[in-house]
């Protein structure tokens, strides 16, 4: 079963505020998403693999720990996830970054695939799932059936705001995948948008309507 991550950290919540807020112009909007995402990368690395190695310090040999080698890619579901690459890479920088383009049909709420560009090793990396939003559950939970057909097995899934419905649906749909999320929201409303949300994520991050 999916382990579900509530990473409710004081920063996070009050950065989540401001992205929330209407008011909250698409330059800051950016900027806050970035740096939830640098702080989510905090979290979802948590329990990456780390190695003993020797190294030499100005007063002597001593034995430290660093990752253990294990490569990454970061996949953002187009277009919002773009929104949270930089902050993810910020944190892990020698990340590869793959691409799926899905956006959610506005009248039967199902995702629409128009793209998937991945490393040629994604069966290798741990794979870091990025999209701010989780609401149907439907878009993440086919970005990561692409992933899975393409050959990735170690997958995450990192989003900022979900709904009760979207959690059940992804982690009944790919139980092998944890959830990092900053916030579960109350509900959908009847248009399929997260209540109290933050409006479309994709949007706001790019000023369009
Ligand atoms: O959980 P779901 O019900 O599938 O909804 C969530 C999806 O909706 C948004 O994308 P959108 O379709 O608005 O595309 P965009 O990022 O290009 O705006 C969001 O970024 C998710 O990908
Ligand atoms: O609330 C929502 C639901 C789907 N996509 C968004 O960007 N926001
Ligand atoms: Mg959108």
């Amino acid at each position: 079963m999916s382990k579900v991550t509530q990473v409710s950290h004081p920063l996070i919540l009050h950065k989540l505020a401001y992205v929330r807020d209407k008011n909250t112009g698409s330059k800051y909007f950016r900027e806050l998403v970035e740096e939830i995402s640098m702080l989510m990368a905090y979290e979802v690395t948590r329990n990456f693999d780390t190695e003993e190695v020797e190294i030499e310090t100005p007063i002597c040999k001593t034995k430290c720990k660093m990752l253990a080698g294990k490569k990454t890619a970061i996949v953002p579901i187009l277009r919002a996830g773009l929104g949270m690459v930089d902050g993810m890479l910020r944190i892990i920088p020698a990340a590869k970054v793959g691409h799926i383009g899905l956006y959610r049909d506005e009248k039967t709420l199902q995702p629409v695939e128009y793209f998937c560009k991945l490393p040629q090793d994604i069966a290798e990396r741990d794979v870091i799932v990025v999209d701010p939003m989780l609401a149907t559950g439907g878009s993440a939970a086919d970005a990561i059936t692409m992933l899975k057909k393409r050959g990735a097995i170690n997958i995450r899934l990192v989003c900022l705001i979900g709904s009760p419905e979207g959690i059940k649906y992804i982690t009944e749909a790919h139980p092998d995948v944890d959830v990092y999320i900053a916030s579960i929201d109350e509900k959908l409303n009847e248009n399929g948008y997260i209540v109290p949300g933050l409006g479309d994520a994709g949007d706001r991050l790019f000023g369009t309507k």
